[in-house]
């Protein structure tokens, strides 16, 4: 039986914080029951301050961080290092400064990549590299629009099967990206949807009173799912 909760904080800064200590004893809880740990990044801008309050945390030493592998909910298709990728992103809020194993860091591929600009060839390479997935945390952010990932309402491709599927033509920039496809979402072990600001609140107000029509109220965890907000995301529900 899978559980939706509810947890609110007072603003953007607080939730970064307790979303990185969240991420932290989660990731040390699943390497002692598993040895190892399967966390989803987001990308967007309040992951960005959820992976620099890890990096402050003095509880992250307790991770063994070659142990951790790190996959990505969805991702724009530029070429490598391009600062709009939301692997740039990570790199420099936290990744770059830990002891990754780099075969562990599952970066969906670049459009300068070993298949070029040839998105459904990326999307299906990476689902290659996922295989079935075991995730135990997948973390996402919310669009103004209740999307998820590259997941955007009422567009088609929303709705394709695959484990990583490429989306094009997205509302938001750039217009090519890979995502996460939506059951692939559905079957980690928690969800955790992350969103701070008051351009979140009707999204956010929206999936948790059940519209179907946005991903965000699509995606659960199989054991969890985590609505993790400030206020002000918080407050047209
Ligand atoms: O483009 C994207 O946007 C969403 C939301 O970003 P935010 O800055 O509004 O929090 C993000 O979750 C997604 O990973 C990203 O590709």
């Amino acid at each position: 039986m899978s559980e939706t909760v509810v947890v609110v904080v007072p603003d953007a800064d607080v939730l970064a914080s307790s979303v990185a200590a969240r991420l932290v004893t989660s990731i040390i809880d699943a390497q002692a029951v598993r040895g190892r740990a399967d966390v989803v990044l987001t990308g967007g801008r309040v992951a960005a301050k959820v992976l620099r309050a890890v990096k402050e945390l003095p509880a992250s030493a307790a991770i063994d961080w070659s142990r951790v592998d790190l996959w990505w909910g969805d991702e724009r298709f530029l070429p490598s290092g391009d600062p709009d990728r939301n692997e740039t992103q990570a790199r420099e809020a936290l990744l770059d400064a830990l002891p990754l194993d780099p075969a562990r860091v599952h970066a969906m591929p670049a459009s300068d990549g070993p298949d070029g600009d040839d998105a459904e060839a990326a999307a299906a390479r990476y689902s290659t590299e996922a295989g079935t997935p075991q995730f135990d945390v997948l973390m996402l952010g919310v669009g103004e629009d209740g999307h998820v990932a590259s997941l955007f309402p009422g567009h088609p491709d929303a709705e394709k099967a695959g484990t990583a599927i490429a989306v094009h033509n997205s509302p938001k920039p750039p217009p090519t990206r890979i995502s996460l496809s939506l059951a692939t979402i559905r079957s980690a072990k928690e969800v955790w949807l992350v969103a701070a600001g008051p351009d979140k609140a009707v999204s956010v107000g929206a999936a948790l009173g059940g519209d179907q029509s946005l991903p965000a109220a699509r995606a659960t965890g199989t054991s969890r799912t985590l609505w993790l907000l400030d206020t002000a995301a918080a407050a047209k529900r």
